[in-house]
This record gives C-alpha cells, structure tokens and sequence, in this order.
C-alpha cells in the first residue's frame, strides 16, 4: 500500500503557494486536502482553478478562508494535531504569530516565509521591521537548505526553507567555504537578479513588467544578505536586482581565494559537494535562466584566475521552486524518509 501524508496549503493562491500545490498534486506520498487563504481573502471560496486557470484539468480544490481572529487559534491546533505536514506560503508576519499552534500537535510544518531563518533576534527585528516574540522555537528550527543540512531537517519539526537569493547563493558558496578555500579578508561578492515573481501576487506599481527596468535594490540592506552570511559563516555582500521577466534567479558570486588554491582544488571541492546530487547541477557552461525556470533544480558554473586569485561562480534557479516551493517538498520529502527527490525527478 502506498503510504500518504495528509497536508494542506496555507497562503495557496500565491505565486510559491500555488506551486506547492501544483507538485503536491503530482506527488506519490502527499495527499494534499485543504488550501486556505486569509479570512478576507478576496479569493476565499473560489477554486483554485479561477485564479489559476492552469489547474483546470488538474485539480477541483477550493480556497477556505480561514476562520476569524477569535477561532482561529483553535483551527490552527486543529491543524496541527489532524495534518502530517503544513506547508505556509505566508507573508512572515502570519508564520511568525500562528507557529506555537501549529507545532502544539503532531504535524511537521515547512514555513516558506522568514520568520524563523535568523537566529540573531536583534537582526531579525532590524531585518523584518518587527520584533520576534518566539526565540525558543526559532532555536528548535531547521534551516531547510537541504542540500547542506539534512540532518537538523529529518530532527526538526519545524522548517524555516531558505530564501530564493540565499538558495541561489549559498549552493554556490557553500563547497568553497566549506573546504576553506576562500580568504577570509575578502567578503564573497553576490549581485543576482530576480524575476518580478519574487515579489509575489499582490499588485504593486513597483513590481509591474511593464514598469520594471533592470534596476538593483536593497543595496547592502536586504534581509537576504544576514540570512546568507548567517548560514555561510562569513559576511557577504549581497545586491539584489530586479529584472522584468517573471521567474527564476541568476546569481554571480565573485569570490578571493586563499594563496595557491588551483582549479584542481575548487573543481574537487564542488565535486565533493554535489557529485552524488541530482538536485544541484555542476554545468560546462554558464547557466541559463530558461534552462532552469519551471525545474526543481539549481545549475551551477565555475571559473577561476589562479594567478590573481578569484574565482566567479554563477547559479541559477527558478525563486518559486528551488527558491521557495520545490526545496520545501525536498525537506518534507526527506522528513518523512522519501528519497529527496521523489516527486520532483524521481
Ligand atoms: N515569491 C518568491 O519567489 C518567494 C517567496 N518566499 C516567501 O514565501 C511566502 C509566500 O510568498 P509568495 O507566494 O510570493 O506570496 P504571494 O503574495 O504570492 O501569496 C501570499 C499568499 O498568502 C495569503 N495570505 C496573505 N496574508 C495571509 C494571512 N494573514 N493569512 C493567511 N493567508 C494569507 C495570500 O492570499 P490572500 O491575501 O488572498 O489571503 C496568498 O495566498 C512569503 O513569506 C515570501 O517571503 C520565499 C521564497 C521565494
Ligand atoms: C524580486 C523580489 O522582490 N524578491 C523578494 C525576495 C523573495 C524571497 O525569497 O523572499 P523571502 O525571504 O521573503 O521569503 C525580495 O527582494 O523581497
């Protein structure tokens, strides 16, 4: 008999909701039985399908509203004790108020938003613009960046998955780090450029194709650059850009290496990394938006000038799965003893 974990989709008629939903379908071992949306959602009631037209032939589900502030923390424990796993495609804010509830019961919850990605409370607050009210479950929190740190993720029941940019930018800095091969006067450069996705559904002038030119933003101020260097361990400097298309991160990761480190040793130390991963993509050549958008998967190229001593590495992912959705359902996928991959390759 196949074994099914029953799961539901919180925040499912956004961008990454939506996506957890669509490979939830397809899945072999989720059943996937409720989607919600906010109380007031102006989507509360319809199919999924209306606001996706996608789904049509895919799936028949609603979007519930969730119930108002006064039963809403009975719900939340509700959820908790009937579901295996809850996945919140939330605004942080929600993820951060709802967790105590949601972990009362048995259920594992994947969070894809950021409440619970910093360890720093000071830095969260300054971060997020508001304060962190449960540091002792944040402690408790895996980081779900599955390709480095599966062990905390099959202990934990609650996931904090990465953030699209540091997904991008960590799998490429990572091997090097991890062998000490970059010198530690120099902080890793990343300038990566995102589609306007990565804002998500809700309208914004800001994030509108038609108003987006290839512009940087949050320059040395974004949430993104203390997540990365928390979970490197070394600061960065990270620009993030806005590009108008609508899916996917190219990050260029420009980094100083220790005296003498060759090719050779860079070459080994991202063969050590991701040789036996189906999930991370060493390529011959730079990668391409277009060759990773709608995949699970993150593609990554090197170059190095031994004489000078750098190294310029390039990674793309789609911000929505490997950034967001697909990286969740690794982390469930691994949380429940499936093999990482079922689901999405396998
Ligand atoms: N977009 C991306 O590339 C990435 C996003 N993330 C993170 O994932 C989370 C979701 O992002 P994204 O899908 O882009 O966002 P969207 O704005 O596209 O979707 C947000 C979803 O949450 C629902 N929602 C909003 N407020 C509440 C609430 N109080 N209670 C319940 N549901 C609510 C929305 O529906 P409604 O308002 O109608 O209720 C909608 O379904 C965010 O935390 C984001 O930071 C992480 C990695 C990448
Ligand atoms: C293009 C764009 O706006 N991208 C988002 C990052 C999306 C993401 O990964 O978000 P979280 O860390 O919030 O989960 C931003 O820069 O805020």
């Amino acid at each position: 008999m196949t074994i099914k974990m029953r799961c539901c989709v919180i925040g499912a008629s956004g961008y990454t909701g939506a996506e957890l939903v669509r490979w939830l379908l397809l899945h072999p071992h989720f059943d996937v039985t409720d989607l919600f949306v906010s109380h007031g959602s102006q989507d509360a009631n319809k199919a999924l399908a209306d606001i996706h037209p996608s789904f049509i032939a895919q799936t028949a589900l609603a979007l519930t509203p969730l119930p108002d502030a006064s039963e809403l923390p009975s719900f939340l424990s509700q959820l908790g004790d009937t579901m295996d796993a809850i996945f919140l495609a939330t605004p942080h804010e929600a993820s951060h108020d709802w967790m105590p509830l949601l972990l009362s019961g048995r259920a594992k919850v994947f969070d894809l938003s950021g409440a619970f990605r910093l360890s720093n409370m000071h830095t969260f607050e300054q971060a997020y613009g508001f304060s962190h009210a449960h540091q002792q479950i944040q402690q408790t929190a895996a980081y779900g960046l599955i390709d480095w740190n599966q062990h905390a993720i099959a202990q934990s029941q609650l996931v904090a998955v990465p953030g699209c940019y540091p997904t991008a930018s960590l799998l490429a800095l990572k091997p090097l780090q991890n062998q000490q091969l970059l010198d530690a006067a120099f902080r890793p450069i990343i300038n990566a450029t995102s589609g306007v996705s990565g804002a998500g559904r809700k309208a914004n002038i800001n994030t509108s194709v038609c108003e987006v030119s290839l512009q940087a933003y949050g320059i040395l101020s974004h949430r993104h650059q203390p997540e990365i260097s928390e979970h490197l361990h070394t600061d960065v400097i990270f620009t993030p850009h806005l590009g108008n298309f609508k899916r996917g991160i190219l990050a260029t990761v420009t980094v100083k290496l220790n005296n003498n480190v060759t090719s050779e040793a860079v070459n080994q130390a991202f063969k050590d990394a991701y040789q036996h991963n189906r999930g991370v993509l060493c390529m011959p050549h730079s990668p391409r938006l277009d060759d990773v958008v709608n995949t699970p998967f993150c593609q990554l190229h090197w170059q190095i000038d031994e004489e000078a001593g750098y190294g310029v590495i390039t990674s793309a992912i789609d911000n929505l799965l490997k950034g967001a959705a697909t990286q969740a359902l690794q982390c469930a996928n691994h949380s429940f003893g499936f093999d990482v991959g079922t689901g999405l390759w396998t």
